[in-house]
């Protein structure tokens, strides 16, 4: 037994751990689990907004840039340039601290920061090439004036043939025409002033060729101012493929983004996928686990209420009736304690009927089975005292069969022990449920009759000794006649009231009386004798 309460109880801690691990494996794998979903999603989402904060942020300022650059084009004068050249440095080291800032992996924005960069320093060279090219403007311009100046000299000095060759060179090298298709170096003024060699002075030649061809004339310049334009051109041409380029990976810059971002997305909802799948699994066996442990509690306790009904059961008969089945270590064990109790309760009957048989066998008379004279005594010690308190008075009567001695010489010891034995049974039946009728020994007997007075027990005795002598005992058809003597009292008033046995001699002393006034007799103390 105690094996099995160890089994049982170790099989209730394991079963309790195991749900309580059970559960919280679950709830700790859900919530972990949650959470770092959760830090994913996040994650994901604040890089997807971080770069799209920054590609913006990266836009907006080449956007400016870009815009700085296509006005350095436009400048006229050398303020412009500054400003604009200011603007861009400006914008370009927001740029850079941007790129430090928010160090990101996107191609796009990386391709993007690059042409940024690189449209960054392109403008410092776009600012030189503009800046050579109003210098040389300028100084074509100026140039340009200076002939206007001599042309109107010569107008109104009436030279006329050098105020129209005058005229075509303003017309070839005038800076506000758009000239780069024609002749534009010295070879052009000379084709036009040579023929004035023929008709005006050989001066006035030389002045006009030094104002036109010589050091630092309007063709030299020219030339210059016009290699300045090809120049600015050559560079307008690479900042429109520049600016394409950075238009195309702009539009691309945000789809990469979005590229980027879904990748992720896809990443973490794969993630969050198989984390499901493993939590509807862990959830799943976990179940099972729980069903397979409660039906396994459940059998248990059934078991266990198996038991407590037989224990309940007791010594009554129902316990027989419950059925113990199955082989398992509890079923073993009600078994048991339906066997232990099954057990106690035969001994215990065993011992109860030990008890009544000891108990029948100190209180009565082997022969007679009538009381012998311990009951007699405790009965009558008992009946004295309760006289002593109420004052009801009790009759004693001592039976003795007469000459039995003869009896026995005559027909046997055994054929006595009949005799013996009949005669208890007639004195039996005619007494009183509530008297007390004892062996005292031999052939000698006692009869106590409480709440009886001397009058009532003497008709009792009486008709005792009268049938006893009228019916003599047949045994093996064999007639046995007897009589029996009998002394009779009640209760005296003595001095030592208290004491039982007294009362026995007073008793003794009637028998003896009638044994020897003739026998056959009922004699009562106090001299009182009937016969
Ligand atoms: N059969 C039988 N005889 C017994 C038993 N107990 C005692 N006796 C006999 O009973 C006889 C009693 O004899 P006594 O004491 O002389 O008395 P009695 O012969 O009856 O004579 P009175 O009493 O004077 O009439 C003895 O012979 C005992 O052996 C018994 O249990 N069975």
């Amino acid at each position: 037994m105690p094996r099995l309460k160890h089994k049982l109880n170790l099989r209730v801690v394991i079963m309790t751990i195991t749900l309580t691990i059970m559960t919280g494996v679950v709830g700790m794998s859900a919530i972990a689990s949650l959470n770092e979903l959760k830090e994913d999603y996040q994650r994901v989402k604040d890089d997807h907004f971080d770069s799209l904060l920054e590609i913006t942020q990266l836009k907006v300022q080449t956007n400016k840039i870009l815009a700085a650059t296509n006005n350095m084009f436009l400048a006229t004068n050398d303020e412009d340039l500054e400003w604009e050249n200011v603007y861009i440095t400006d914008k370009a080291n927001v740029v850079a601290e941007t790129s430090e800032k928010y160090p990101n992996n996107l191609y796009s924005y990386q391709e993007l920061l690059s042409l940024t960069m690189t449209l960054s320093s392109q403008s410092d060279v776009i600012s030189a090439a503009m800046m050579k090219k109003i210098t040389l403007f300028e100084q074509v311009l100026s140039d340009y004036k200076s002939i206007e100046q001599y042309r109107k000299e010569t107008l109104e000095q009436g030279k006329i043939q050098t105020t129209l060759a005058l005229d075509n060179v303003l017309l070839l090298f005038n800076p506000l025409l758009d000239t780069s298709s024609l002749e534009t170096d010295s070879s052009a003024i000379e084709a036009i002033i040579s023929p004035l060699k023929l008709t005006i002075s050989t001066q006035a030649f030389e002045e006009l060729s030094t104002l036109l061809i010589g050091p630092s004339s309007i063709a030299e310049d020219y030339q210059a101012y016009s290699a300045q334009l090809a120049v600015v051109d050559a560079l307008k041409a690479e900042h429109k493929e520049l600016t394409q380029s950075i238009i195309t990976v702009m539009g691309d810059s945000a789809l990469s983004a979005q590229k980027v971002f879904l990748t992720n997305l896809t990443k973490v909802e794969e993630k969050i996928s198989i984390r499901e799948s493993f939590l509807y699994l862990l959830l799943l066996t976990s179940l099972v686990v729980a069903i397979i442990l409660i039906t396994l509690q459940t059998n248990l306790l059934r078991k266990i209420g198996l038991i407590r009904q037989v224990i309940d059961a007791g010594d009554s008969q129902e316990q027989y009736r419950i059925a113990v089945k199955g082989s398992d270590d509890m079923s073993e064990m009600a078994k048991q304690v339906k066997g232990y109790i099954q057990t106690i309760q035969e001994k215990n009957k065993a011992i109860s009927d030990n008890n009544k048989e000891l108990q029948h066998l100190v209180t009565h008379d082997d022969l007679t089975n009538i009381y012998n004279r311990r009951y007699f005594e405790i009965n009558m010690a008992q009946e004295h005292i309760r006289y002593l308190r109420y004052k009801e008075p009790y009759c004693l009567a001592m039976l003795n069969i007469d000459s039995f001695k003869l009896i026995n010489e005559r027909f046997g010891h055994n054929l006595g022990d009949k005799v013996i034995l009949d005669f208890t049974l007639r004195v039996d039946n005619q007494m009183r449920q509530t008297d007390v009728f004892a062996r005292l020994s031999g052939e000698n007997f006692i009869l106590l009759m409480p709440r009886t007075d001397q009058s009532n027990a003497l008709i009792l005795m009486e008709r005792i000794r009268s049938e006893i002598n009228a019916m003599p005992t047949v045994v093996n058809d064999r007639k046995i006649g007897f009589t029996v003597s009998i002394g009779l009292m009640q209760v005296q008033e003595i001095e030592e009231l208290e004491d039982a046995c007294k009362q026995m001699t007073f008793v003794q002393q009637a028998l003896e009386e009638a044994k020897n006034t003739g026998r056959n007799k009922v004699c009562c103390y106090r001299n009182e004798t009937l016969s």
